[in-house]
């Protein structure tokens, strides 16, 4: 062994041996690190605002929209101001992260308190520990969190100072460290200027909502009890045996609504969406970097990003240094429930998710609930681990609608023969209005698509159905070449008539299906903008005959038939990537319907019986209807007595209905 290999491998004993982290620091330090800093005994450079190794400019970074205050509280209709306002509103849907300049913040005085406080003996700031009972102001020193599953503890120490504590909105004030007692104003004049930032960001999000401007702002007053807090963050850089690239945070989304973040050292990294890179946010001296909590995301249904971030040791030459930063985290008031909002974009989803606000935790439940998941002392092993990590920002997303998306057509598939019913589906009556299937399904579908609704049909169907219902309905008849093929030979015969639409495909055997379902798949198509968007069931079945196709998509159908592979399912899996065996959750495209009964389908007599009875009229049955009405039964010569019919009796039938 060489001397120089020797030498570190002995330091490196040392160091691994000795329990207490801050003193492996100091051993690790090497001897060489300069300790600039004035408190002894501490690892690290502490630099000032002028001391600051540079930000490398050879590493790859996060290009974050630069937002200026001054331009977003211009007011509304000022043209400068608002195009701001819509990036801004961009940036917080599709990442929830973005730069803000022209700050109305004083933010110089706080890096001096954060060094004063972080000055103190170990045991004074043990003092003011936040405790483990879900209270989140305080002190929390390095190694009370748990960061990942296995247990691995964060490697960051920080102070929350709560607004209201500090703006006398707090009837029962705790004992506060001397830094926040001798500072009212310097800790005030951020607050505020914070909270101002925050309004400005809340006002022009209420805006691009559809909302009063100032509807979100009532929700985070800043004279109302709530989680609103001031925080100094500091991390060592890292002891020996432990990577740069090892998180000091764990990756996480914030839990509240607005935070406002001041860097001065690169270290901050953010979890790109599309190819799940972590990438570094170079801090840009003069402004701030905002980003959005969990709290927006709940009550948008994602339509506002709350994304995941860590810190990480800075990068280069930044990486001896120690790293603080001065965070302003605002959480709606604590009384407020994290509620959908009513706002025309929140997702349908969401409109369908539960009305009563008591369902609903408070902003005060659910930060408290976040927090102890996060703590050492709580930790209990992996599984409970991850269960109470419900991190809810930064996984589902939704696409805004886009207006210049083409409208959409609709497609009834009048489907074939009904043999196991003994009498054609898209005739049995539906209660409560008695009218026949096909016309309540194509009620639903012109609703929505007006006349670019269509209906798939055989020839041999079409004296069965009623002007009165299909008065303004396109019509197409499958093509020779797909005649024989099923369901596949209607949709590409749609597509071949319409090549640029984009159909939502509708079987008419779906008795239960409403409104809100269309809806439901339109809202989801329009966010995933998967070739195929489709329906699956309880089962896990895909329902193609339920789903929208896309030109695109039917091309590939149409290839796919020409190679054998008639069955619409096979294209849905094959757009979608879904493998043998897999299920369908999580793949964008499947949705899961929030109604089970949407799906519901009935092949016989009996299945018929138990969706009419579901409808609540229990007398409405198969063999009533067929009794009362033999222009609708299949007329096939004692037929009626028998379990089935064969195809040829049905073909036979419905020729001699139609003849007269
Ligand atoms: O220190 C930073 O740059 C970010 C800290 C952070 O993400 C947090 O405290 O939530
Ligand atoms: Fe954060």
């Amino acid at each position: 062994m060489t001397v120089w290999l020797e030498s570190i491998f002995i330091r490196s004993l040392a160091v691994l041996s000795e329990p207490d982290p801050y003193k492996r620091l100091r051993l690790s330090d090497g001897g060489g690190a300069a300790q600039t800093h004035p408190y002894k005994n501490m690892p690290g450079i502490l630099t000032t605002k002028d001391s600051i190794p540079p930000f490398p400019t050879d590493i790859p970074t996060i290009p974050l929209l630069l937002i200026s205050y001054d331009l977003l509280t211009r007011p509304i209709g000022d043209p400068a101001g608002d195009e701001e306002k819509k990036r801004m509103f961009q940036a917080c849907h599709e990442l929830g992260f973005f730069y803000l300049k022209d700050l109305p913040v004083n933010s110089e005085s706080m890096w001096d308190l954060a060094d004063e406080f972080f000055g103190y003996s170990q045991e004074e700031k043990d003092k003011y520990d936040m405790g483990a009972t879900g209270n989140y102001f305080g002190y929390k020193k390095s190694g009370a969190f748990v960061i990942d599953k296995k247990g691995t503890l964060d490697r960051t120490e920080f102070l929350n100072i709560s607004k209201d504590q500090v703006l006398g909105v707090d009837p029962n004030p705790a004992p506060q460290p001397r830094v926040v007692t001798e500072n009212p104003v310097v800790l005030k004049s951020f607050m505020t200027g914070c909270h101002n930032v925050v309004e400005a960001v809340l006002r022009t999000l209420s805006i691009h909502l559809g909302l009063n401007p100032e509807f979100l702002g009532n929700l985070h007053r800043i004279d109302r009890l709530g989680g609103d807090q001031a925080r100094f963050t500091r991390a060592y850089p890292p002891p020996e045996g432990v990577s740069p690239m090892d998180p000091n945070t764990m990756a996480h989304t914030d839990y509240g609504s607005v935070t406002v973040l001041f860097n001065r050292l690169g270290g901050l990294q953010v979890l790109t969406p599309g190819n799940k890179e972590w990438l570094f946010v170079k801090p840009l001296p003069g402004t701030a970097i905002i980003n959005l909590g969990d709290a927006l995301v709940k009550m948008t249904g994602s339509v506002l990003r709350s994304n995941q971030h860590r810190v990480v040791t800075p990068p280069a030459a930044q990486a001896q240094c120690i790293r603080q930063s001065i965070v302003y985290f605002s959480r709606p008031d604590n009384d407020v429930r994290l509620a959908p909002i009513p706002s025309p974009l929140v997702t349908q989803e969401m409109k369908d998710a539960s009305q009563n606000p008591e369902d609903y935790p408070t902003s005060g439940e659910w930060i408290s609930n976040r927090v102890k998941s996060r703590l050492q002392v709580n930790y209990k092993g992996e599984e409970s681990y991850t269960k109470g990590l419900k991190v809810l920002g930064g996984i589902i997303r939704y696409r805004m609608p886009d207006a210049t998306d083409p409208p959409l057509h609709s497609l009834l598939l009048l489907g074939g023969l009904s043999t196991r019913m003994r009498t054609p589906k898209f005739l049995l009556q539906i209660p409560p209005t008695h009218c026949p299937l096909y016309a309540h399904n194509l009620g639903l579908l012109r609703d929505l698509t007006g006349d670019r609704t269509c209906m798939s049909l055989r020839s041999t169907q079409s004296p069965f159905l009623d002007l009165k219902y299909i008065d303004g309905v396109d019509y197409v008849y499958d093509k020779p070449e797909w005649r024989d093929i099923g369901p596949a030979g209607g949709l590409l015969s749609a597509h071949q008539k319409v090549p640029d639409a984009t159909w939502l495909v509708l079987a008419v055997d779906f008795p239960l299906v409403a409104k809100e379902a269309l809806e439901q798949l339109v809202e989801a198509h329009k966010n995933t903008k998967t070739p195929v968007t489709c329906f699956y069931n309880h089962e896990g079945f895909e329902e193609p005959l339920f789903a929208i196709w896309t030109p695109d998509a039917l091309e590939t159908l149409k290839a796919n038939v020409a190679d054998g592979k008639t069955g619409p399912a096979f294209t849905v899996r094959h757009l979608l990537g879904r493998k043998k065996g897999q299920g369908p959750t999580d793949i964008p495209g499947y949705i899961q319907p929030n109604h089970k009964k949407w799906l519901r389908n009935a092949n016989t007599p009996d299945e018929w019986n138990n969706v009419v009875k579901e409808l609540g009229r229990e007398e409405e049955t198969v063999e009533r209807r067929v009794n009362q009405d033999q222009t609708l039964f299949l007329r096939t010569g004692g037929s009626k007595h028998k379990d089935s019919v064969s195809q040829k009796d049905v073909e036979e039938g419905l020729e001699r209905a139609i003849a007269g």
